[in-house]
């Protein structure tokens, strides 16, 4: 029994000719959220991607002890790799349960995540037959989330998911995601340093496609010396405003 759910070693990643990822490693534990930081640009996302298999990777990728390098990607969500991406991607010409429903595999679905989904994004409920196009960018957000909650997923890979939020619903999406990390853990790209302190357990920081620091994110912030130098900005106070402190360009 390992205590990683998650564990990538060397991985690179191509898209279209280029290198997006060089060389990274790093392992997600079985419990809580695990954050990856960086500058913009450096490859998260290319990362995330790479482990999904929707760019062309080399390296070893284990999820929970087997090996899902080798797996075209529907294979790698159906072995439960759940998946929200930075855009959100939503069906803008379906309903939010028309959403739900496409999201659902065969076998994954339980009422215990059902219920999960329906306390956490009570206002999905009420606009259970609203097209998804007509959504604001936080309830399109919370429909990405859903989608990946209503299944039994063994991991999320979740991207960004407050970018672009006004602060009452980046309030709202970081307290989802800290109720679903009790259910599921999390690998979470976020430049919201704020977010990031009050969810992560971990640091994994990337940089030039590699990974140039890991451990404890409470750690990372708390070094105002290290998170400058990492992330181009200054550590924060627990009284920073959050939304002020963002990762540098
Ligand atoms: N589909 C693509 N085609 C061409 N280049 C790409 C593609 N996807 C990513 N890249 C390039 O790979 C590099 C890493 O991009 P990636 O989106 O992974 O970075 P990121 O760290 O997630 O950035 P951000 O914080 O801005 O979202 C960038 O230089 C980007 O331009």
């Amino acid at each position: 029994m390992t205590d990683k759910i998650l564990v990538v070693d060397h991985l690179a990643a191509s898209v279209a000719g280029q290198q997006v990822v060089e060389d990274v490693s790093f392992s997600v534990p079985a419990t809580g959220i695990t954050a990856v930081l960086g500058r913009n640009g450096v490859g998260k996302t290319s990362t995330l991607k790479g482990v999904l298999g929707l760019y062309q990777r080399t390296g070893e990728v284990t999820l929970a002890g087997e090996r899902i390098d080798d797996l075209p990607t529907h294979k790698v969500v159906q072995r439960g790799v759940g998946y929200v991406p930075e855009d959100r991607e939503v069906f803008s010409k379906l309903t939010v349960a028309e959403n739900l429903r496409l999201a659902e595999r065969k076998g994954a679905v339980t009422a215990e995540r059902r219920q999960l989904v329906e306390r956490l994004f009570p206002d999905l409920v009420e606009r259970r037959d609203q097209m998804a196009g007509t959504l604001s960018g936080g309830q399109q957000q919370m429909v990405a989330l859903a989608r990946a909650l209503v299944n039994d997923n063994r991991v999320l890979l979740v991207d960004e998911p407050t970018k672009g939020l006004a602060p009452l619903i980046v309030e709202q999406v970081t307290e989802a995601l800290r109720e679903a990390s009790a259910t599921v853990p999390i690998l979470l790209v976020e430049q919201n340093l704020e977010v990031v302190r009050r969810l992560a357990g971990e640091a994994v920081v990337v940089a030039g496609g590699r990974v140039v620091h890991t451990g404890p994110a409470a750690d990372l912030l708390a070094d105002e010396a290290l998170t400058q130098r990492l992330l181009g900005v200054h550590a924060e106070t627990p009284d920073s405003r959050p939304d002020s402190r963002q990762v540098a360009p």
